[in-house]
């Protein structure tokens, strides 16, 4: 464990400044100085930043670690070794596995072995219904006693208003979040990437915007009648940001995430009959993702998730009509929108980091995450912003090697990520 991390640069009101921390033996940050001059007696102790940006711990509020059920794809080990290699130190969990953690008996095995077996803080959400299909709706306050972050039936949307509100009178009623996947199945219709020019062109069924945007037309009314927080998963079109825009001028309690890969691709990218870019909901055009940029700039989107989705390369070798939807996020998700949205584009560092911070510690109700102050956990991560390397699978800890992003330049690669002071991930 390190108990100094000297001459780093810390946002301070939105200005890098140089600072050192202190961390004391039980991974608390006891001091952030100018210049800590009190160095612990053991120098293996010491970490040099030389000038790099330290940010507190990045959260990432959707993840899927697979474990149990689909370990071929990720494990708990190697899906919190890749996130802290993102710079990530607090995850929550999907519960789309098998089994589901439908039953408490599951549930509880599973918030353990998150706490055992992984070398981050890694949160859990239950889901709405049993196997994330079915009507019968979980009991949610056991569920809560037993540490769930929230619910949701991730991989699936709740297909019947009923179902949906009932869920939503049960979250509210014990003070806890909906968090939604988004998509109206009777609007599918066998699409697996967006139903615009790239399907056209390359003959494959498209998903249809309204196939989102109508289901949270729904929740949001239903949000309002029962006043649940209700959070939206992966936005990806340009009526689901109005949408909540209109919702929170409301003042309705809705809150939502984006992913890296739907600010940065569109479905122009899609230009051959590759897997890599096939995910749900998917790359939808131009115009959405710059109507997604606008929801950042003025805060309707409220947090950014990548939607971390591992599959074997050999399932996503396969054709765009048979390869599972999904890609890797947790290990690019960082350097891709520093370089994309700060470097290169209209947001600020400190912008990035409150998407990525204290933006998911407030939406998710995370007390001790997301923050770089005395008092608090020494969750932190170093990055390199002025360096360029080249994105590479080979550096990858999940065992998902599948992303579109391969080969990239970017800026801001992870140095060290610390969680409650003890090293989670060190670059050689
Ligand atoms: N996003 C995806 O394309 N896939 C996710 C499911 C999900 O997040 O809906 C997965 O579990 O693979
Ligand atoms: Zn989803
Ligand atoms: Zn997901």
């Amino acid at each position: 464990m390190y108990q100094l991390i000297k001459n780093g640069q810390v946002l301070i009101d939105g200005q890098l400044q140089k600072r050192d921390i202190a961390i004391d033996a039980t991974g608390q940050i006891t001091a952030i100085e100018p210049t800590i001059t009190a160095v612990p007696t053991d120098p293996e102790t010491i970490y040099d930043a030389h000038g790099h940006f330290v940010s507190a711990g990045l959260i990432d509020g959707h993840v899927h670690f697979r474990d149990p059920g689909f370990t071929t794809k990720e494990t708990l080990k190697t899906g919190s070794a890749a996130v802290a290699h993102g710079g990530f130190t607090s995850v929550i969990a999907m519960p789309n596995l098998r089994p589901v953690p439908d039953n408490l008996l599951d549930f509880k095995t599973l918030v353990a072995r998150n706490q055992a077996e992984t070398s981050v803080h890694t949160y859990q959400f239950a889901p709405i219904t049993n196997e994330l299909t079915e009507q019968t709706i979980v009991d949610m306050s056991a569920f809560k006693a037993a540490g769930a972050a929230g619910f949701t039936n991730d991989g699936h949307g709740v297909q019947t208003a009923q179902t949906m509100y009932q869920a939503m009178q049960m979250a509210a009623q014990i003070n806890m979040p909906i968090v939604a996947h988004v998509e109206d199945e009777s609007l599918v219709n066998g699409g697996v990437i967006h139903d615009g020019q790239a399907a056209k062109k390359l003959g494959i069924p498209g998903i249809a915007s309204v196939s989102e945007s109508a289901q949270v037309a729904r929740d949001i009314e239903l949000a309002r009648a029962t006043s649940v927080h209700y959070h939206i998963c992966h936005i990806s079109t340009k009526e689901t940001v109005n949408l909540v825009r209109r919702a929170k001028k409301d003042g309705l309690n809705v809150t939502c995430e984006v992913t890296p890969h739907h600010l940065l691709l569109d479905d122009s990218a899609i230009t051959s009959d590759n897997a890599m870019l096939k995910m749900n909901p998917p790359l939808r055009t131009l115009a959405d993702r710059q109507a997604l940029w606008a929801g950042l700039m003025d805060g309707t989107i409220d947090i950014i998730a990548t939607d971390h989705a591992p599959h074997t390369t050999e399932e996503k070798q396969q054709s765009l009509l048979k390869a599972p939807f999904g890609i890797v996020g947790s290990e690019t998700a960082f350097s891709l929108l520093y370089t994309h949205l700060v470097a290169n584009g209209p947001f600020s560092l400190a912008q990035l980091t409150s998407w990525l911070t204290t933006n998911p510690a407030h939406v998710f109700n995370l007390p001790h995450a997301g923050q770089l102050a005395v008092g608090q956990p020494a969750d932190l991560a170093v990055f390199n912003l002025t360096d360029t390397t080249t994105i590479d699978a080979n550096t990858f800890l999940s065992k998902g090697h599948n992303t579109p992003f391969i080969g990239e330049a970017v800026q801001g690669d992870t140095l060290l990520t610390l969680v409650a002071g003890q090293i989670a991930y060190q670059k050689e």
